[in-house]
Order: C-alpha cells, then structure tokens, then sequence
C-alpha cells in the first residue's frame, strides 16, 4: 500500500463533572462527548523511520517523539512488533491547546493509519487500549460520534443521540494548557497541588505525598449560575440508558444528570442548551479571564447557550440551526472577542479511513 488517509474529529465536552483528584494524580471525570466537524487530517506513507510533517494549524509543534501523532507510530510499532517506519503528513484544522482534544485526534487518527499502512491485525478494541495509553481524550477521538465518558475520561459508553447540532466556536490565538488548568481547579477547590505534569508523560505527575486529604470529596459544583437550569423534556424514549436516573460511576466519582442524555434524545438544541455545564469553566475564567467576555458576546449574539469546552480556551456556542449559527457567528466575529469565529456541527463520527492508496485488490 501507498498510502492510507485517516480523518478524525475534534470534541466538545457537553457537560464535564470532575472530582477530586486520584492518588495517581489524575481527576475522576464524568463527560458527555460530542464529536464536531473540525478535523485533523493524517496520511500515512511507508518510511523507513517514524518522521512527521505538519500542515494547517500547528507550526510550533514538536515534529519528534513530543508530538503526539509520533508517539502514537511508536507505541503502534512497538506493540504489534512490526519493523516498518511511516512517514505522516499531519493537517491540522482542531485549534491547538484549545481544549477540543486536537492533539487526541492526530494520535488517533494516526493509531487507525499507521494500523491500515502495516496491517498489524489489532482490532479496534486493542487500539483503543493504546489509545487510552496515550491521553484520557484520545479513546474519543476514535470512537467519535456521542459518548459518556468515566474513569479519566477514558472509559466510554456510546449515548445515543438524534438531530443535527449547530455551533460556534471562539478560537483564541494562545491555548490553554490542560495540567495548568486542572490545577487551577484543584486550587479554586481546595484540593492541595495534586496535578502537574505534562501531556503524553503516561501519567501526571502525582503529590509526592499522595492523595490530598480531600481526595474522596465528591464533585464539586463548579457550573455558571443558570448552567443547572429547569428540567429537561425528559421523555420515555431513553433506549439503552436510564434518563431518569444519574449517570453514575464509582461511589465517590462526579455524576452527570440524566437531563442532557435525554436532551440528546429529544433532538432539540433548546433542551440541550439548559443542559450544558462544564466544572473547568471557572478554572479556566481564572486562568483567562477575558473568556467571561466571549460568554458575554455569544449571550448577546443571541446563541442558546454558551460554554467553554473542556480545558478551554475555545468558547462553543449553541445555535438553533445553520442560519441561526451563521448569524450568532457574525455577530460574534464583530464583537472582535476571538481571533476566529467557527462554525461547526455535531455529532460527527470518529476516525475513519477516507482512502487507501495503492492497495492490492
Ligand atoms: C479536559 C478534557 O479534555 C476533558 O475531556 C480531558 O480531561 C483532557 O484529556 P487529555 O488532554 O487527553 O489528557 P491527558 O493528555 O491524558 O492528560 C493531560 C493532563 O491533564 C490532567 N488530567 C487529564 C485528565 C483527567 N481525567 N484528569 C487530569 O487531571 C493531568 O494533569 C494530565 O497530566
Ligand atoms: N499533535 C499534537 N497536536 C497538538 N498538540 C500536541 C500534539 N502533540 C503534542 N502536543 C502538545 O499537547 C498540547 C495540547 O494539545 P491539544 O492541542 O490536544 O490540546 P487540547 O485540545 O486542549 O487537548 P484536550 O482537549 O485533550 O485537553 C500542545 O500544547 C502540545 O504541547
């Protein structure tokens, strides 16, 4: 084979609990993933080496074994004992460090190319296992579409989900690091310095003393005023999940109201909007502060509700439908709030093989 191109999605989280931290160092998360329609392109060549090229957004990134894409190749190579090298030429469309998971998607998409490109005959499941080696969202990345996310994020459950979402994204020139933040978070909650560490070193690193004394604390209730708004149309079509009841994970893990899951189910942006919440939203306000004024302009746009994704620091805004998005997004642009105004739509799927070049019949 020649070639195999791979595209795989970035993410929304819709709602995002998080814990107290693990003695590992990592926080108990409990997220409703939505795949959207930004994406992050790879292709994979035989090469002798693993090497990486970089298109799109990006420039500054690491082209070795501190980019993601590449440690994917190598953990891929290792794992399944071939010899053979890839060359990947990486497109990047996912905002980097924007908490949208950009850096998940290369290194999932790349897992599914360079699987395609030697024919190492792991399954999807096994490469979901080196997936979750590699980052809590990169599991994610190649499952795509909508799903629940426990454990660090990692452990996911598909949720099923109807219609067509319209959103805005306010994408800033600086990310936000993702460590930075969840230590933010654990300073804002009192959880002692639990957290640092740096993406893709396995693990955070950890307290040297363990676990802080509030480690069994439950979830605390970080959302914006009005994030936890009325019930939902929660109707009695839930399929597989129990709307009803709270999404739960161990007994001290965060919950995620069964109101979003059915909001899925119901199709209708105007549900969904009173669902969405997001625990990281005030660390990464602490962080950024000007983000309260790009929450401010989609509110005056007239979007449906707005949030920060994940890490942040882009900003999802929530339409009704394609021209209420392109409107929200005018007006946003005019705001001057943003270094680009973005619209997307999800659910989307996850990594997927878009082309094989060059393969024998
Ligand atoms: C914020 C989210 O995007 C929400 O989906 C994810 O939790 C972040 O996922 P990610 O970037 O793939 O995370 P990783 O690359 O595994 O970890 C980066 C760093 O984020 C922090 N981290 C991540 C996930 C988690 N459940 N708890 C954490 O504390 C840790 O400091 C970790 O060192
Ligand atoms: N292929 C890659 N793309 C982007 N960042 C990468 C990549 N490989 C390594 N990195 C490192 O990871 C950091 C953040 O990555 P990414 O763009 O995935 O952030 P993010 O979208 O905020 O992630 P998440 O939402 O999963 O927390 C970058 O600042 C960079 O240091």
């Amino acid at each position: 084979m020649s070639a195999v191109h791979v595209r795989a999605p970035g993410k929304i989280n819709l709602a995002l609990r998080v814990g107290a931290p693990r003695p590992d160092g990592y926080h108990p998360l409990a997220t409703l993933f939505q795949a959207v329609s930004l994406y992050e392109d790879v292709v994979a060549r035989p090469a002798d080496d693993i090497t990486l090229e970089i298109h799109g957004r990006g420039a500054d990134l690491p082209t070795d074994s501190g980019n993601l894409a590449v440690r994917a190749a190598a953990l891929l190579r290792e794992t399944s004992g071939t010899e053979a090298g890839v060359h990947l030429t990486l497109t990047k469309q996912v905002p980097v460090a924007g908490g949208m998971a950009g850096g998940s998607a290369d290194a999932a998409a790349t897992l599914l190319a360079c699987d395609q490109l030697w024919g190492t005959g792991l399954g999807r499941e096994e490469l979901g296992e080196l997936a979750a080696e590699l980052g809590a969202d990169v599991p994610f990345a190649l499952t795509g579409l909508s799903a629940m996310g426990t454990g660090r994020g990692d452990l996911l459950t598909p949720v099923m989900s109807r219609g067509q979402y319209h959103w805005v994204l306010a994408v800033q020139s600086e990310g936000l690091s993702t460590p930075a933040v969840f230590r933010a978070f654990d300073e804002i909650h009192g959880y002692g310095a639990a957290t640092a560490g740096t993406r893709g070193s396995g693990a955070p690193e950890a307290d040297a003393g363990g676990p802080g004394p509030d480690a069994g604390r439950p979830g605390p209730d970080a959302g914006r005023p009005g994030s936890d708004a009325g019930p939902g149309q929660a109707g009695d079509e839930a399929g597989e999940t129990d709307a009803d009841a709270d999404v739960a994970g161990p007994d001290d893990a965060p919950r995620l109201d069964g109101e979003i899951v059915s909001a899925l189910l119901g199709a209708d942006p105007l549900v969904l909007a009173r669902s969405l919440r997001n625990d990281l939203e005030e660390a990464a306000l602490s962080l950024r502060p000007e983000l309260g004024d790009v929450l401010a302009a989609a509110d005056r746009a007239g979007a449906l509700a707005a949030i920060v994704s994940g890490s942040g620091p882009t900003v999802a805004a929530l339409a009704l439908d394609a021209p209420h998005a392109a409107s929200v997004a005018g007006v946003m642009r005019n705001a001057d709030v943003a270094a680009e105004i973005l619209t997307v739509t999800g659910p989307v799927a996850g990594a997927r093989v878009l082309e094989h070049v060059g393969r024998r019949p």
